[in-house]
C-alpha cells in the first residue's frame, strides 16, 4: 500500500476512556497515542477486553453519557473528543466510516439490498435521483464482485460474505477518508474471509481511503495491514511496521501471539 506521502490522516494524542456504569468508572483504554497515515492500513490486535472496539467507538464519537472519553483525536485539524453532534454528523458514517460483522442486524433486514444503499446515499450524499442512485450502487457492487441482480434481494437471501460485501460496498460508497472494521469477517469460514479481505484490500487501494482493521487474528493483520498495534488492557503494549514486530516481538504479550502463528505453522 502506498503510503509515501506520510501525511497523516488521524491523530489519537492520550485518548483515554472511562466506561461509567451506577457511579462505577472503569478505564477501558488508557492514555493511548498512535497515528494513521494516508493510504495505510492499521491492524490493531489484542486480547477480548483489551479495548479495541472502545477506540473505534471513540474514534465514531459513539461513547454514550455518563461514559466518556478524554484526550485528542486530530481529524482535518479538528478534535472530535468534545466535539458537537452536529458537526460529528457531518463527519460520522461519511468522512470516518465502519464496517461491522456481517450479521443479520448490520443491514435493514426489511428492506431490499438497493433500499439500504438508497438510505445512504438519501442521509449521506443527499442523492435523491433514482437513475443517480442507481449509478453509484452498480458502480460498489462491481468494486466488491456482486451480480447487479443482488439488489433486488433481501439481505437474508444472501451468504454471510455476500452480506459482507455488501457492507464492504455500504461503507465505501460515500468515499470514506477513513474505515474502521471491528471483526468484519469473524463470521466467515477461512477461505470467504480471505477473499473478502482481498477485496477489502483492492478497494482500500482504488479509494486510497485509510484503515483501522480491529481484529484477534493475527494472521489476517499479516495479510492486510502495514502496521500494527497491540493491546492489553487498555495500553498499547508495542507498534511498529507489521514485519518487524513479528520478527523481533519485544513484549512477552506480543511474543506469545507470535509464537501462535509458528505453532499453526509447526
Ligand atoms: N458499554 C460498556 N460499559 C461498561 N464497560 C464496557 C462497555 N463496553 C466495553 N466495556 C468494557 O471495556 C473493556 C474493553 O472492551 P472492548 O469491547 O473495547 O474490548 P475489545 O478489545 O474490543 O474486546 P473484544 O475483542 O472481545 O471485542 C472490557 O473490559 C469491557 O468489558
Amino acid at each position: 500500500m502506498d503510503t509515501n506521502s506520510s501525511e497523516i490522516v488521524l491523530d489519537v494524542r492520550n485518548l483515554s476512556v472511562i466506561y461509567s456504569s451506577y457511579g462505577v468508572e472503569k478505564k477501558a483504554v488508557d492514555s493511548i497515542s498512535f497515528k494513521l497515515r494516508r493510504g495505510e492500513i492499521l491492524g490493531i490486535v489484542g486480547e477480548s477486553g483489551a479495548g479495541k472496539s472502545t477506540i473505534a467507538k471513540a474514534i465514531m464519537g459513539i461513547i454514550d453519557p455518563p461514559s466518556y472519553a478524554t484526550g485528542e483525536v486530530i481529524f482535518n485539524g479538528k478534535n472530535i473528543i468534545g466535539m458537537s453532534e452536529y458537526k460529528l454528523n457531518k463527519i460520522r458514517w461519511n468522512k470516518i466510516t465502519m464496517i461491522f460483522q456481517a450479521s443479520m442486524n448490520s443491514l435493514n433486514p426489511v428492506e431490499s439490498v438497493k433500499s439500504n444503499f438508497m438510505s445512504v446515499l438519501k442521509d449521506k450524499l443527499n442523492i435523491n435521483e433514482k437513475g443517480e442512485a442507481e449509478v453509484k450502487i452498480d458502480e460498489v457492487l462491481r468494486y466488491v464482485s456482486l451480480p447487479l441482480y443482488v439488489k433486488d434481494n433481501f439481505p437474508h437471501e444472501l451468504s454471510g460474505g455476500m452480506r459482507q460485501r455488501i457492507l464492504i460496498a455500504l461503507a465505501m460508497i460515500t468515499g470514506p477518508e477513513i474505515v474502521i472494521a471491528d471483526e468484519p469477517t469473524t463470521a466467515l469460514d477461512i477461505i470467504t474471509e480471505f477473499y473478502v479481505l482481498s477485496i477489502l484490500k483492492k478497494n482500500l487501494q482504488r479509494s486510497g481511503s485509510s484503515m483501522i482493521y480491529i481484529t484477534h487474528d493475527l494472521p489476517s493483520v499479516i495479510f492486510l495491514a502495514d502496521e500494527m498495534l497491540v493491546m492489553k488492557d487498555g495500553l498499547i503494549v508495542e507498534k511498529g511496521a507489521i514485519k518487524n514486530i513479528i520478527n523481533n516481538p519485544q513484549n512477552e504479550y506480543t511474543r506469545k501471539l507470535v509464537s501462535t502463528l509458528n505453532e499453526v505453522i509447526d
